[in-house]
């Protein structure tokens, strides 16, 4: 497909005819979604949150019994792929929650997937390459409508590896649990941080030590550590890294 790029100031659009791609790449917790969500907006691009598909796939197969929330069993790689196949997925913002809404197979799934049981479903799956290709064109899809800014694990490394910006967001574990535990207790939930530090860390090590599209930073990506930034500060730096990249920000 050959469109114009009406959002970028660098010269290279008469070679370069495509909607640009935001990549904010990085482990839970990080404030991924958060600057992802206020970018989109501002910017008017369609939001790509990668991690609910595969919390979804993972949520389903434990559903369907293909395997157990403590990793304890094999699972079955082609009865996964089967299962991700068999799924209608389309994406819808919603402005009340600051989220998008996620539509499978005619039915909105919303916060049911939003937790750190169905995380680690999800974690359990991605190592699957099968499993990894089935949503690849999906998300790939995303960029040939609009601009986009696309949240995951291998946004910038592998499924938008030319993507105009990538930055990996990162956090000590530590803050990240932290930023969760608050999370919780906001919501009137009940938080044990040592309990939420060891989940992290857990699906941490299964994410970057799994072999195929690991999640690591690209290596033309912004590294930002945001253990002692807050959302506003995180915000104001991504956007400048854009703006230098050839986003334009009207506001
Ligand atoms: N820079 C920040 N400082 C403190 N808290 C933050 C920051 N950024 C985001 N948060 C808060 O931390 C929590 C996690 O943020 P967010 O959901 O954006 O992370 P994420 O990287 O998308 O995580 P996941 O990959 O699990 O979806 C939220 O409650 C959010 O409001
Ligand atoms: N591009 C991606 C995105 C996510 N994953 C896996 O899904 C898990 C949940 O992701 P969240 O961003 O919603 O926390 C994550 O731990 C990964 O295992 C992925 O592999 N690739």
């Amino acid at each position: 497909m050959t469109v114009s790029n009406p959002n970028t100031n660098n010269n290279s659009e008469m070679t370069s005819l495509r909607y640009p791609v935001i990549c904010i790449d990085g482990p839970s917790g990080a404030g991924k979604g958060t600057v992802t969500w206020r970018l989109s907006q501002v910017l008017g691009y369609q939001l790509l949150d990668s991690g609910a598909l595969y919390r979804i796939v993972g949520l389903k197969a434990f559903e369907a019994g293909l395997m157990t929330a403590d990793a304890s069993q094999a699972i079955d790689e082609m009865a996964v792929l089967a299962l991700t196949q068999s799924l209608e997925i389309a994406f819808v913002p919603n402005n009340e929650s600051g989220r998008v809404d996620i539509i499978v197979n005619s039915e909105v799934v919303g916060e049911q997937v939003r937790n750190e049981t169905v995380g680690g479903y999800a974690s359990q799956i991605a190592v699957f390459s099968k499993v990894r290709q089935a949503l690849l064109k999906l998300q790939q899809d995303m960029a040939t409508r609009s601009g986009l800014v696309a949240d995951g694990r291998d946004m910038g490394t592998v499924v938008f590896s030319d993507a105009d910006v990538k930055v990996f967001l990162t956090a000590s574990a530590e803050a990240r649990a932290e930023r969760r535990v608050t999370q919780l207790l906001n919501a009137g939930q009940t938080a044990d941080f040592e309990a939420i530090l060891a989940t992290i860390k857990a699906r941490d090590d299964r994410d970057e030590n799994r072999s195929t599209a690991p999640s690591k930073p690209a290596k033309d990506a912004l590294l930002l550590d945001s253990s002692h930034l807050d959302a506003d500060a995180v915000y104001e730096q991504v956007k400048q890294y854009c703006q230098a990249q050839g986003i334009c920000f009207n506001s």
